[in-house]
């Protein structure tokens, strides 16, 4: 069984003993403001009151208008971005800055073009310090192994394609082996067949090594074959609309896009964007 599967079974068998299973990630009321562009002084809200849980092991996709505040959200998780109210904890620890249990892929591969895609890999563990020569060329050759890339790592980043690039991004984000990956639009930037692609060996690699995913995308068909849950967030300033359940069966193959079942999620979740609020 793979870490994930094993992880939803021990939440289910839990849940079922009635005993409790804090959530991975929590937000209360959190509020996130920048400063204003066009106020001297002033701010502008980007994300207002949400309130979430994300389950261990869960993989939550993010949807909403242009604009509404999924990257600030996604990036006050990462601990890039302070919240201005509410909180955010992780397995019960208030979020204050980047930790190392969290890793974040953004939407365009940012590789440091002169190291090697071994030593790109690498980054993370180097500045962590923790593990010897021989552990990290292992770890390092098992992720490339991982994302398809055995045999490239002595590449630099520019003789690579864009989806190359963006598994090694992939490879480097996990790397420091998080508990929770956040992965910001990563495959918007790729043609459509590659993008298939990446997502298929995205899910293989969840379900393997069975972290949990938050993962924010406009694509609604991305959305349904990836979550178990869709959160969708209203025009911005960013609240929690709904939650979408995905119950379809995994392990997911691009194929069930053609189900009728996929069919009604996706619809179900183009309303939930295309809803005008009521009054
Ligand atoms: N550094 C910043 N300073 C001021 N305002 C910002 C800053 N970064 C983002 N914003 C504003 O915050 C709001 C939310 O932006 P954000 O990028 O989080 O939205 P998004 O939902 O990810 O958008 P998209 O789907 O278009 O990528 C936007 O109105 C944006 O203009």
């Amino acid at each position: 069984m793979s870490r994930s599967s094993a992880a939803r079974s021990a939440t289910n068998a839990a849940t079922a003993t009635g005993d409790e299973i804090s959530p991975h990630l929590v937000a209360r009321g959190v509020g996130i403001q920048y400063p204003s562009p066009d106020a001297e002084g002033g701010v502008f809200t980007a994300v207002d009151g949400v309130d979430l849980e994300v389950r261990h092991g869960e993989f939550v996709v993010v949807v909403g208008p242009s604009g509404c505040g999924k990257t600030t959200f996604l990036h006050s998780v990462a601990g890039l971005i302070p919240t201005t109210s509410g909180e955010l904890l992780l397995s019960g620890t208030p979020i204050r800055g980047p930790g190392p249990e969290r890793a974040l892929v953004f939407q365009q591969p940012s590789l440091l073009p002169w190291r090697t895609v071994r030593r790109n890999v690498s980054y993370g563990p180097d500045l962590q310090g923790t593990l010897g020569r021989a552990e990290l060329r292992e770890r390092v050759d098992d992720l490339l192994r991982l994302v398809g890339l055995e045999g490239f790592g002595n590449r630099f980043p520019s003789t690579l394609s864009g989806g190359m690039q963006q598994r090694v991004n992939l490879a480097r984000a996990l790397a420091v082996e998080p508990e929770l990956l956040l992965l910001d639009e990563p495959f918007a930037a790729l043609d459509a067949q590659t993008r298939e692609r990446m997502q298929a060996e995205l899910l293989q690699i969840w379900e393997q090594l069975g972290m949990t995913a938050i993962f924010v995308t406009h694509d609604i068909k991305e959305a349904v074959l990836l979550a178990d849950r869709v959160l969708v967030f209203t025009a911005g300033p960013g609240r929690v609309k709904t939650w979408i359940d995905v119950d379809l069966p995994r392990p997911r193959k691009p194929e069930a896009s053609r189900e009728e079942a996929f069919h009604s999620l996706e619809d179900r979740i183009w309303d939930e964007l295309h809803q005008t609020p009521t009054p």
